[in-house]
């Protein structure tokens, strides 16, 4: 059944009574309003019976909303048909006022054309806003061009165009500052400052590619420990280099006990002694991992220097960082010591601990180098942490807290995401600054730029402990007067993608976060009054 009544306005009124107003002119909102309810009103089918007013009643109801919109819509073909003469008669005002002002000058006014012209070259903004297209420029009897009158009375309303009259624009040129000296030349090929625009080329973070320009020789393989299915894998890879691709292969120590354990076949494997862990860049073209996103933080952590570029294959629950299923890595290695490869250049951070007894800022703890990230928390006190940092020497806030993550944009889908941070895309340049369980309401995650150093200082008034950790590892204690100094390393971790950096970006999100994950809402329920009319349901 229909309801018994019209819905009804504010004043109990049915709302398309009030429609008429008194001047007898109906109201285009109410009108719009009108139909509104008329469209909720009228789908509504009656219930099978025998009352014919109410079938006959619904269809006056409907001739009658359809007479409305007949009415809404030549109301606003009218309106649109007055603006565009508004527009026709102000443009013919402007051009009988510049043929007046051209008659006038040429009855008696005096005009430096050619100064003028030579100290004012229109711009094409200017040129398109000129009403006609007059290329004389002359002056009037004050010296001021006739339509420079014109010109900038348009100019005003339009902020594109640009006011040079009487003036040069003045020159400059841009430097970057790099560690306190002012160079940078390779900047000029990122952006151009020709004739005081400023213009970017080329971005400064794009999709890299690797090529060989000789064939890689020799694998470096990192493994998870305590895996089976990872030391199956291991013994599979470092036969097919052998065999297949007579590439020499370096594993970890404790790794060739275990394949020795397994065949005498493994030894020409080779290892390294501890302290000839820091020539391993020198020797090795290429390192594959074996786990999860920790043993690419365990291979990165491996080099203090420059990385070779790392193959990071999936055998962990999450793999993050981790694109290439191992089940392929034949198919994958062959590819990938063919070249060339997509890379993802995986920024790092360094850090140095200051102590408070130290003589002078020179006298450091480290570098301790970091691909996810620095935390400085807390650990096991229950104190409050209080850090006050700086970033190059302006202070950034006091953290009341749990403690605070400086974090990569690699590592910004690690820990800085589970304390609120923004998930980056790890070819972004920036220091993720990333408060834990801060004690205010209003402290947001900030993402800083890369080239800023930051300084996280212990007050001497600390009631608390504090202390630092290393993408979760190598946990040091800082002491009141202590502090962190944090800045971008020169040395990336360059990543082997699967796809490109993007994809296997948004993959990982997808398939291990489940970002956004949710049922997609299906299609049938109530729709948006306005879509129904576009469909002619009306
Ligand atoms: N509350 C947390 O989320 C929390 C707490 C402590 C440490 N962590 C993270 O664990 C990292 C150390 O990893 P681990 O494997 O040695 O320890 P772990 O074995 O405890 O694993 C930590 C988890 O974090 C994931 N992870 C690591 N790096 C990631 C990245 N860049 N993006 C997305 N996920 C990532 C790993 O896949 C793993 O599932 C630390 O750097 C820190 O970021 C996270
Ligand atoms: N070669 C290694 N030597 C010593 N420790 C390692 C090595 N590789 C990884 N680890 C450590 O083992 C731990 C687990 O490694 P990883 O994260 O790769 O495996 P996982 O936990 O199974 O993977 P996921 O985190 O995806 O579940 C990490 O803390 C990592 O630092």
């Amino acid at each position: 059944m229909y309801p018994r009544e019209l819905p009804s306005n504010s004043n109990g009124n049915s709302n398309v009574s009030s429609l008429q107003t008194e001047n007898g002119y109906m109201d285009s909102i109410a009108l719009l309003d009108s139909e509104k309810v008329m469209t909720k009103f009228l789908p509504q089918q009656p219930i099978k019976g025998d009352d014919e007013h109410l079938i006959e009643f619904s269809e006056a109801l409907r001739t009658v909303a359809k007479a409305l919109r007949r009415v809404s819509e030549g109301k606003a073909s009218a309106v649109a048909e007055a603006a565009e003469w508004k527009r026709k008669y102000e443009l013919e005002r402007a051009r009988n006022l510049w043929k007046e002002n051209e008659e006038l000058l040429s009855g008696g006014g005096y005009c430096d054309t050619k100064s003028q012209k030579a100290e004012r070259v229109p711009n094409q903004n200017e040129m398109r806003n000129l009403v006609n297209d007059h290329s004389e420029s002359c002056c009037r009897k004050n010296g001021i061009c006739s339509h420079e009158f014109l010109k900038n009375e348009k100019a005003e309303s339009n902020p594109m165009v640009v006011h040079n009259k009487n003036a040069k624009k003045a020159s400059f040129r841009l430097q970057w500052g790099c560690n306190g000296e002012k160079n940078g030349q390779h900047m000029h090929d990122i952006v151009s400052f020709e004739r005081g625009n400023i213009t970017t080329k080329e971005r400064s973070s794009k999709q890299i590619f690797l090529t060989w320009k000789s064939q890689p020789q020799t694998v470096l393989i990192l493994t998870k420990p305590n895996s089976t299915s990872v030391r199956v894998v291991c013994a599979e890879m470092v036969r097919w280099l052998k065999d297949q691709k007579k590439i020499n292969v370096y594993v970890e120590p404790r790794v060739r006990i275990e394949l020795l354990s397994e065949s005498s076949y493994f030894n020409f494997v080779q290892t390294w002694k501890d302290d000839e862990v820091v020539l391993l860049h020198t020797k090795v073209d290429l390192v594959v991992t074996l786990g999860g996103d920790g043993t690419v933080l365990w291979a990165a952590s491996m080099f203090k220097g420059p990385v070779p570029p790392v193959v990071p294959f999936s055998l962990g629950s999450l793999g993050f960082m981790t694109p290439f299923q191992s089940e392929r890595h034949r198919e994958y290695l062959d590819a990938i010591l063919k070249g060339p490869i997509s890379i993802t250049l995986r920024h790092r951070l360094q850090c140095h601990v200051i102590r408070e007894a130290a003589k002078d800022e020179l006298e450091t703890e480290g570098p301790f180098l970091v691909l996810n990230e620095v935390t400085i928390d807390r650990g096991i006190s229950s104190f409050l942490t209080n850090l006050e940092c700086y970033c190059d020497n302006s202070f950034v806030t006091l953290v009341q807290g749990d403690g605070l993550i400086l974090s990569t944009t690699s590592g910004s889908t690690a820990y800085s995401l589970a304390a609120g941070g923004s998930m980056v895309h790890p070819q972004v340049p920036g220091i993720l600054f990333t408060p834990i369980c801060p004690h205010s309401l209003s402290f947001r995650p900030l993402i800083l730029p890369e080239y800023v150093t930051l300084r996280v200082q212990v007050p001497l008034n600390s009631r608390g402990l504090t202390w630092a950790s290393f993408d979760g590892k190598d946990r040091i204690q800082l002491e009141p007067g202590d502090a962190l100094v944090c800045s971008m390393a020169p040395w990336p971790v360059p990543t082997a993608c699967q796809v490109d950096s993007t994809s296997d970006f948004l993959h990982s999100i997808h398939d291990g976060l489940h970002w956004n994950l949710r049922k997609t809402q299906s299609f049938d329920g109530p729709q948006d009054s306005s879509l129904l009319r576009d469909n002619g349901s009306l």
